[in-house]
């Protein structure tokens, strides 16, 4: 088991399921740290060139990792990101997989401003439960979770089903 007081916890999912939105709500109520992975990996200069085919930065995982490593040892992180697989298994005790129904993802996207292959291809990822199956794949089956994450209600409702996760984690490693 982890030696650390608190757990890290990684919210992962397509993008626009509400990664983000979850997080900071989180973060807000359990003073975590919210680790935005994107927002880490442009800091600290993570970003290799561009790939035209995503339409994105290359991320320079190991580099990433790195710098990541001393953040997590003490635990009480929220790491979004929409990728789990490149993670090392043991920093994280929880993982919360967001899940959007597709007509849904498909307006916030839209509204977002995606389209073409790009708003397809995260549509598609949905449907294909794919980083459902990368966390699977990945983690324990007991630290893997799924949200239902189409509404505002839902929104509150998995924030709090997280904030309970931690109160019995804390119960649980004393
Ligand atoms: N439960 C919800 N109900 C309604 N709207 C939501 C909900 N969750 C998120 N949204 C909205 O959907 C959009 C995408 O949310 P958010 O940015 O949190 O997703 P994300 O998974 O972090 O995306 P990315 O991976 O691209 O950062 C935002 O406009 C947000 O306000």
């Amino acid at each position: 088991m982890a030696n650390r007081a608190v757990p890290n916890i990684l919210v992962t999912g397509t993008p626009g399921v509400g990664k983000s939105s979850i997080s900071r709500l989180l973060a807000e109520r359990t003073k975590f740290t919210w680790r935005e992975v994107s927002k880490l990996a442009e800091e600290y200069n993570c970003l290799d060139e561009y790939d035209p085919e995503y339409q994105c930065p290359f991320l320079n995982e190991d580099k990433l990792l790195d710098i990541m490593e001393g953040m997590m040892t003490k635990g009480g992180n929220i790491v979004d990101y929409h990728g789990c697989e490149f993670f090392p298994e043991r920093w994280f005790d929880g993982v919360f997989v967001v899940r959007t129904n597709n007509t849904t993802l498909f307006d916030r996207l839209t509204a977002r401003g995606y389209t073409g292959k790009k708003l397809e291809d995260n549509v598609q990822c949905e449907i294909f439960e794919t980083l459902l199956e990368e966390a699977q794949s990945s983690y324990k089956p007991e630290v893997v979770m799924e949200l239902q994450n189409d509404s505002e209600e839902q929104l509150y409702k998995n924030v709090d089903t997280i904030v309970e996760w931690i109160e019995r984690w804390k119960e649980e490693n004393i």
